[in-house]
């Protein structure tokens, strides 16, 4: 049976995380997102203007799918699409013989912009796969009967390299017992319920967070209206029209924000939440909490993520999430 474990390395305010990919011969800096299900890459078949400091699969070394295609837009705008071919795919180890893998003809901007990353590995499940005319497995699909365990795991952390397993938990990651809570996996996501919260440590939870997606892919933590308003009262923040998002103090005294899953308190350190500055030197920040008005649920991305560890479970027959104190 199959296990490994690859690298998860920061962009600059942990805006995303890149992990090495060996894709055919092409060596690839991919983002791991549990929010999509297309492997995806810059390629040969990128035009040069669109794909300037990025390295870029070969597809010379794949079988084509032909008549294959593939066309994705994410929650933020952007996008991208192109060819399938299928290839050998190795992860930490873990290799994939005959993995499709979506070579962009056509990339938008904020991908060509990002030079650290050659394109996603989507990692939620693979009934969003957008290729056409017939759906492909995610690369976890793909692997998940060679693997010692059906499971991956994602310890990601701020401003250092954390790391993502398949196949097996190591348990000297994190502190504590693993919460699991069920998984609808009815949207493609990894989905689950998040209770009440709390802000600064204060015990009157308040509320209660709802629906959320655990998102590797999304940099912050979206939370619903009200309660991110909740959170800025008491950090001194307010919505900033021009940046599109609230603002705070960077000067170190945001606080804490809590939440309950499956009956157990996760926090994240309000060291987290004051983001990036808004621009060099500046003395206010961009927050890591913003409203998730519009999306339908919350997203539970980096910000938090890199605050617990998390085993994302398909053993038990039911999809299921584990979270643990990091
Ligand atoms: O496009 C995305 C995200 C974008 C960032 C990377 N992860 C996937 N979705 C998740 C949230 C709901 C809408 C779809």
């Amino acid at each position: 049976a199959q296990s490994g474990e690859v690298a998860a390395d920061p962009q600059q305010y942990d805006q995303a995380y890149l992990s090495p990919v060996t894709i055919g011969n092409s060596e690839l800096m991919l983002d791991f997102d549990t929010g999509s299900a297309d492997l995806w890459a810059f390629s040969n078949e990128t035009p040069a203007s669109q794909s300037q400091g990025h390295e870029r699969y070969d597809s010379a070394t794949g079988t084509e799918l032909d008549g294959y295609s593939w066309s994705i837009t994410y929650g933020d705008q952007s996008g991208a699409g192109g060819n399938v071919y299928t290839d050998k795919v190795v992860v930490g180890g873990v290799t994939a013989t005959r993995q499709a893998v979506e070579a962009a003809t056509s990339v938008s901007a904020s991908f060509s912009q990002n030079i650290d990353s050659d394109g996603l590995l989507g990692l939620a499940f693979s009934s969003i796969n957008t290729v056409q005319p017939r759906q492909q497995t995610t690369f976890f699909d793909t692997v998940r009967p060679t693997l010692a365990k059906a499971l991956f795991t994602c310890d990601l952390r701020q401003g250092d390299a954390g790391s993502y397993t398949f196949g097996y938990i190591d348990s000297s990651k994190y502190q504590g017992t693993v919460t699991y809570v069920p998984v609808d996996d009815s949207q493609g996501f990894w989905q689950f319920t998040a209770g009440g919260y709390s802000v600064g440590g204060d015990n009157a939870t308040s509320g209660s967070v709802g629906t959320a997606i655990a998102d590797t892919g999304t940099s912050l933590l979206y939370l619903p209206a009200a309660v991110t308003k909740a959170y800025y009262e008491q950090a001194g923040g307010r919505y900033d029209n021009q940046q599109g998002g609230y603002t705070l103090p960077c000067n170190g005294g945001a606080p804490d924000f809590s939440v309950a899953i499956g009956g157990k308190t996760f926090t994240v350190p309000g060291s987290y939440i004051a983001y990036a500055p808004l621009t060099t030197g500046s003395s206010t920040c961009f927050g890591g909490i913003q409203p998730d008005t519009g999306i339908g649920f919350s997203i539970f991305g980096d910000v938090f993520l890199k605050a617990v560890y998390a085993i994302f479970d398909v053993s038990q027959g039911s999809p299921r999430l584990g979270f643990a104190a990091q």
